[in-house]
Order: C-alpha cells, then sequence, then structure tokens
C-alpha cells in the first residue's frame, strides 16, 4: 500500500525532497554551530572539518531559500498526490461496470473513502518527510558516534525493533478496533439520513419513537466503538512513550559513563544527546503517524479496490466488433449465502429477433440481465459473444455494447432535449431517428418542446413520457444488444404501446430480451424464454400453453389479473 502511494504526485516529489532535506540542515544547523563554538571555546582553535560543513550548509541553505515557493514543496506534492487519487477513485465510482456488489452508499463514499483519502495527509506531510528526517539524523549520528569512539549509536535502532514489534502486535487488533468503529459510524449515519427522508411517514405511521429508539441504539454502539478506538490509542502511545524516553535515559547514562572514562569530551556528549533527543523525538512522531496510517488502511483497501476495478472502455467498435448473438452455456450462478438461481442454464439470443423473458417473481430476471451486462459473475459454464462471423468477441465488450432499461430509469433536472442527448458519440439526425420509431411525439405539444425542463428524477413530466424520454435516449445510443426490464410495467396503455412498438422495430436488426410479466405484451411477442425452476425453456406463448404447466399457471394468473384491471 504504501509503495502505491509514491505513485501519486510523483512529479512534486523531487521538490517535497529538496524541501525535507532543507528542513534538515535547518533542524542541525544550531547544533553543528553550537559544536564549533564549544570547540573553539575548549581548545582555542576552529574544528576546520566542522567549519567547513558549517559554511557548506549555508551557503547551500542561502541558494535553497532564494529559490522562489520553496517552502511549500511539501503541501504541493501532498495536494497534487490527493488530487490525482482522488480523481481515480471518482473514476472508479462513477464507472458503470463497477462491481455492484461494492454496496456503495453516499455515507460510505464522503465518510470513509474521500474522508480517508483526506487523512493521507498525514502521509504525505508528516509520515515520510518524518521517516526521511530520522534517517538522515541517524546517519549523522553514527557517523559521530564512530568517530568519537561511542556505542550510543546502537541505543535507536533497538528502540526502533522495539516500536516495531509492539506496533506489530497492536496491529493484529487494529483492523478489527478499526473496522468497528468505521461500521459503527456508517451504521449509525445511514439510519440517521434514512430516518430523515422518511420522516413524514414516519410521522404519519407513528413509527418515530420505534425508530428513534432503533438510532439510539446505533449512536450507542458507535460510542462503544469510539472509546474502545481512543482506548487502543492511548495504549499505543503509552508504550511509544515509555519506548522514547526510555532509550533516551538510557543514552543519557551511556554517555555520562562515556566522559566519566574520557572516551569522550563533554561537547561531544552534548552533541551527541542533542541528536539522540532529536532522534528520539522524530522516531516518536513517526510511530504516531504511522498509527494514524493503520487507521486509514480499511480504507485505502477500499479506495484501491475501486480505483482497480476501473476498466479500460474499448474503443468504437468496427463492423467485425459488433455482437450479434449471446449464448449461456450450463450456466450455474447463485448470490452469495443464497441458493442457486441458475443451474446448468443454457440460453442463446440471437440478432433480427425479440426474445421476451418471462418468470415467477424473484426466479432471476433481472439477475439474468445483469449476468449479461457482465455485473454479476457465474460460477460455473460459458457466456460467450460472438460477431456475425461466429467469432466469438472479448466479454469486456458487454457492458458496453448493452443497453439497458428498467421501470424506473433516471432523468436528470435540464430540459428533455438534455437528457435525450446524454449520450456520448449520439448522432446529429437524432431527432429524425426518434421520429422514424415513432417516439417522443408529445414533444411536440408541448408548448417548449424540447426545451421543456423535466426536473430532478424528471419529476415535472409524466410516468408515461418520463419512460419513453430514458427508452428514447437509450436506443440514440446505438447499442448491439437491448434489454429492456418491464419498462411498459408503470405506464400508461398509450405510451405502453408507443414503446412496445419501437421494441419491435428495433429487434429486427438488434439482439432485443424484453423482461415483462404482462400478458398483454407476451401475447404480442414471437419468442418466449421461460425461467423457471433454474433453467430457461424457449417456446412461442402458445408453445410454452402447452408443454409447461407453471407456465400455463402463471399466465392464467396474469390474465386474469389484467382483467380485472
Ligand atoms: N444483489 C443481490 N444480493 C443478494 N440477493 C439478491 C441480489 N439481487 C437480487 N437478489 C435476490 O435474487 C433473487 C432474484 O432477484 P431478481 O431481481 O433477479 O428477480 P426477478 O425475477 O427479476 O424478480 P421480479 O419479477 O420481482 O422483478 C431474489 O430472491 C432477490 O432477493
Amino acid at each position: 500500500m504504501i509503495k502505491r502511494l509514491f505513485t501519486y504526485g510523483h512529479k512534486g516529489l523531487k521538490g517535497a525532497l529538496q524541501q525535507i532535506i532543507s528542513d534538515w540542515l535547518m533542524m542541525v544547523l544550531p547544533i553543528l554551530t553550537a559544536a564549533v563554538v564549544f570547540f573553539w571555546y575548549q581548545t582555542g582553535h576552529l574544528n576546520i572539518v566542522l567549519t567547513g560543513i558549517l559554511i557548506a550548509i549555508l551557503l547551500l541553505m542561502t541558494f535553497y531559500f532564494a529559490l522562489p515557493r520553496t517552502r511549500s514543496r511539501i503541501n504541493q506534492w501532498t495536494s497534487a498526490a490527493k488530487q490525482e487519487l482522488r480523481q481515480e477513485y471518482l473514476k472508479g465510482i462513477f464507472n458503470p461496470h463497477s462491481d455492484p456488489t461494492a454496496k456503495l452508499t453516499a455515507q460510505t463514499v464522503i465518510n470513509r473513502d474521500l474522508q480517508g483519502i483526506d487523512r493521507l495527509d498525514v502521509f504525505y506531510n508528516s509520515v515520510f518527510p518524518s521517516f526521511c528526517a530520522v534517517t538522515l539524523t541517524y546517519l549523522l549520528l553514527i557517523i559521530l558516534a564512530i568517530w568519537w569512539h561511542s556505542w550510543v549509536w546502537i541505543l535507536p535502532i533497538v528502540c526502533i525493533l522495539l516500536i516495531g514489534i509492539s506496533m506489530m502486535l497492536l496491529q493484529k487488533i487494529s483492523p478489527k478496533v478499526n473496522w468497528e468503529y468505521m461500521n459503527g459510524w456508517l451504521s449509525m449515519g445511514n439510519r440517521f439520513i434514512d430516518d430523515l427522508q422518511g420522516i413524514n411517514t414516519l410521522v404519519m405511521y407513528q413509527a418515530d419513537q420505534r425508530y428513534q429508539t432503533s438510532f439510539n441504539e446505533k449512536s450507542e454502539f458507535f460510542r462503544q466503538k469510539t472509546m474502545d478506538l481512543l482506548k487502543y490509542q492511548l495504549q499505543s502511545l503509552l508504550i511509544l512513550n515509555t519506548l522514547i524516553f526510555g532509550t533516551l535515559a538510557i543514552s543519557s547514562v551511556m554517555l555520562w559513563f562515556d566522559v566519566q572514562s574520557s572516551r569522550i569530551s563533554i561537547p561531544e556528549s552534548l552533541i551527541m544527546w542533542v541528536l539522540m533527543a532529536e532522534l528520539l523525538t522524530a522516531e516518536r512522531q513517526l510511530g504516531y503517524f504511522v498509527h494514524i496510517i493503520i487507521s486509514t488502511k480499511p480504507a485505502m483497501t477500499h479506495i484501491f479496490k475501486v480505483i482497480d476495478q476501473t476498466q479500460i472502455l474499448p474503443n468504437q467498435p468496427t463492423e467485425s466488433d459488433l455482437i450479434s448473438e449471446i449464448k449461456l452455456e450450463q450456466v450455474t450462478f447463485a448470490y452469495p449465502d443464497k441458493a442457486a438461481l441458475l443451474k446448468d442454464a443454457n440460453l442463446d439470443l440471437k440478432n433480427g429477433k425479440l426474445y421476451g423473458l418471462v418468470g415467477h417473481n424473484g426466479s432471476g430476471k433481472s439477475t439474468l440481465a445483469e449476468i449479461l451486462r457482465g455485473q454479476q459473475k457465474i460460477s460455473a459454464g460459458k457466456l460467450q459473444t460472438f460477431n456475425k462471423t461466429q467469432k466469438v468477441l472479448p466479454n469486456q465488450c458487454l457492458p458496453n455494447r448493452i443497453g439497458y432499461v428498467s421501470a424506473q430509469p433516471y432523468l436528470f433536472s435540464g430540459t428533455i432535449e438534455e437528457n435525450l442527448t446524454l449520450g456520448n458519440g449520439i448522432e446529429a439526425n437524432w431527432q429524425q431517428t426518434l421520429k422514424n420509431l415513432g417516439l417522443c411525439d408529445f414533444i411536440n405539444d408541448l408548448p417548449e418542446g424540447f426545451a421543456t425542463q423535466v426536473g430532478e428524477g424528471g419529476r415535472l413530466i409524466s410516468p408515461g413520457q418520463r419512460q419513453q424520454i430514458a427508452f428514447s435516449r437509450l436506443i440514440l445510443m446505438n447499442k448491439d444488444v437491448y434489454i429492456f426490464d418491464e419498462v411498459t410495467a408503470s405506464i400508461d396503455e398509450v405510451n405502453s404501446q408507443i414503446i412496445l412498438k419501437a421494441i419491435k422495430k428495433l429487434s429486427t436488426d438488434k439482439i432485443v430480451l424484453l423482461i415483462t410479466h404482462e400478458w398483454t405484451i407476451i401475447n404480442q411477442l414471437d419468442l418466449i424464454y421461460f425461467l423457471n425452476d433454474q433453467h430457461f425453456e424457449l417456446g412461442t406463448v402458445s408453445d410454452l400453453d402447452q408443454s409447461n404447466k407453471d407456465f400455463q399457471k402463471l399466465m392464467a394468473t396474469q390474465k386474469m389479473l389484467e382483467e380485472k384491471l
């Protein structure tokens, strides 16, 4: 994970390193000056080596500070890295091929992941600079200690080893504590937003008291988990401080013995003691920051998962890339911990045909749409796509080449035209395309025509008009395969027939699968796949009506329901 963090903002890394070195030199400068003065005071003449180093540092610093904006280079690196990371993450979130099992909510995205990226400030701004400062100070201490024959340089290594071991032990419990804290926070936040959105419903059903109790339980759980996290952080701080200040005390004793045995002079021991104090303070800071980084690990793991699932979209397809057949062979699919929805199931969809998909509620029709769109992975069997010369196409092209509309598509606030032309690469004569398919004629009767505002979610127009616009918007994308999932289920008869007519026209040169439960629609389709008992059965309505008792029963019930309406 740490290595990966350096891949972001790497253009700013050089500048950041320059600033880190200059900051370190600034820290060493007073110690070296004091050393030169001490030697001069003690011996009556200047130590050539130390004075030379001091003058070199002073020249270097003067030159460095003459450069513009030198004091903000670590910040520039930090902002650039965070911005790149945030952009990649958001690209992953809005990728239409994202893993649907990732269960992203606004809470997870904002509270955990985006805040997790913000907390990476600590890595770029503090952990890395502290790590460099510790390394440089330690190198200087080793050189001086070996030069002056003192063993004090061993102590920081022992201290770091002990910190590492104790951190490793603490880290064993850290993921659990952090996860529980995060989950407590998310679950409380989700409950709050959900209750707030449905507050009128809760009051109307007098269920607000019950929901308040449930929210109280969640906030109490979160309070406990926050206390656990604080306890854990205090414990680790205590261990860290004991190790650091213990090492500093031992080094003072060691240096005192060195002076007593005349191995080093008082100024030499003072220089080493100050360096030791600087080093251990930086190590303490580093240990503390590493701690914060460990606490962002759950968020980072998730962030990188989202980024990694971003697939590079294939270029505009050529004629030979177009899908003309999709086959499922011996396919098995089950959601985790649930019974299989498909078992050794076979399905064959060819272009130029309109297929209906019918089945009982919960039999897996919408799930099949997700499998075909590459959003669910099958556990056994084969999903294959072919072009018109029967060449097998890569399955990665599926999400991009399949269009899907559900019963409740989303319209964005803006004009009808903005919604219709939402997709990339729409042809200039799109209005003619709609006319040829008999779609959206109602727009001509609207005073503002295509410039009519639809409102958020399309609330300013009727459900039938909303569905026609969403349906037309997809048709303009010119996909190879269309899956319509109950598109006519919640609209009036007139709009329903307009859409059905367009679907029939579309199916003359595309693969079209229409998921429906409506008898009046099913009755107008040539070929039906009946999904029953984990398998698909293909036939005309009359074939299935004769051969399959379950189909017969389902259709009889549906017919009866529709006749009553
Ligand atoms: N993401 C999911 N995780 C777990 N189970 C799921 C998920 N999505 C759907 N299911 C379950 O899988 C089963 C099939 O759901 P699906 O929506 O595919 O059925 P359907 O045939 O389209 O139903 P309907 O006719 O009511 O629309 C249901 O029992 C549903 O609860």
